[in-house]
């Protein structure tokens, strides 16, 4: 139980502050556990890095530290929020806000893809919050469905983004700085895509049309079978079917949009501003649940004017 569970592995001012329940998830750098503040008894989840569970521990402790400035420099409704953060020598502790709903890879368990309108409330929520993302020069680089957190366990709720221990930011002020020299001594490739090649932000936009296809065909585009290419094989040629049974009942507009951001030359595949304005997002009744989501009326824009009459029972200096 709770009481008997031993926190003494937490640092002390961790520990006056939150009780660690179990484990929720396990991401790839560390795990996540439930825990509770103290004081408000608020649940909370908290991300545990551990240093040295990594052969280079330089890169863990880079990649950990990369995630720790992004979360830090995040603001958007469908990103996940960082409350606290705590580190010792050897391990990270990030508190982030509980999304009650879990992972998204739940729900779309293995053969049941979601209602095409879940979906699309979704999607839209995450080509949001990716946009945002790719606004700052950051890449996610790592978007599948045990990445996307649900807020609650109803079907139409808000969703985010969450785990940047794989994610990039854009060496741009790396490269603008070379540039504010003399530039009469670069070398021509330092101008040239030569430069910047590696990923760009289109990685993500490939992974989106891969977690649209798993959410509306309730299976993977690209997976491993004995009589088939390997999957790197199938990713590379851009090779999946969308088999008639799953998707019958799946709109035209659907499929074009996940067409279009499965293609395999980044040059040509649906970036994300471009999906934003796809036919199948132009819907403004979804597009008015998303931004009700996004954008909950706060207490006071939906307080009326200033000048209220008290009610009876109010005591109120009624001048
Ligand atoms: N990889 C990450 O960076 C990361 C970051 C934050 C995360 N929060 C969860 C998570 C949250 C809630 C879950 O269900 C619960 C658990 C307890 C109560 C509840 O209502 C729902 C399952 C997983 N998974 C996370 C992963």
């Amino acid at each position: 139980d709770l009481m008997s569970d031993d926190q003494t592995i937490f640092p002390k001012e961790f520990q006056e502050k939150y009780l660690v329940s179990r484990g929720i998830g396990t991401g790839v750098c560390g795990e996540v556990k439930l825990a509770f503040e103290r004081a408000t008894c608020k649940k909370v989840a908290v991300k545990i890095i551990n240093k040295k569970n990594f052969p280079s521990v330089g890169t863990a402790t880079r990649n950990a530290e990369r995630e720790i400035e992004i979360l830090r420099r995040i603001d958007h409704p469908c990103l996940i929020k960082t409350e606290d953060f705590y580190q010792t020598e050897d391990t990270y502790y990030i508190v982030l806000e509980l999304m009650e709903g879990g992972e998204l890879f739940n729900r779309v368990k293995a053969g049941h893809g979601l209602d095409e309108a879940v979906a699309k409330l979704y999607f839209y929520q995450m080509l949001m919050a990716v946009e945002y993302l790719h606004r700052n020069g950051i890449i996610h680089r790592d978007l599948k469905p045990e990445n996307i957190l649900l807020a609650s366990q109803a079907k139409t709720c808000l969703i985010k983004v969450t785990d940047f221990n794989q994610s990039k930011i854009l060496e741009g002020e790396t490269l603008s700085r070379t540039l504010c020299g003399t530039p009469s001594y670069l070398a021509p490739e330092v101008f040239t895509r030569a430069a910047t090649t590696g990923y760009g932000p289109s990685v993500d936009a490939w992974s989106l049309g891969v977690l649209l296809f798993v959410c509306l065909g309730g299976y993977a585009p690209f997976y491993e079978h004995p009589s088939r290419p390997s999957v790197q094989e199938q990713i590379i040629q851009g090779e999946f079917t969308m088999v008639p049974s799953k998707w019958k009942g799946i709109s035209d507009q659907a499929k074009d949009m996940v067409r279009k951001l499965l293609v395999v030359d980044p040059s040509l595949r649906l970036s994300i501003t471009s999906a934003l304005q796809h036919p199948w997002l132009q819907d403004p009744a979804m597009l008015a649940q998303a931004n009700k989501l996004m954008y909950p009326p706060q207490d006071s824009d939906t307080e009326p004017s200033h000048n209220k009459r008290p009610r009876e029972d109010e005591e109120g200096d009624n001048g």
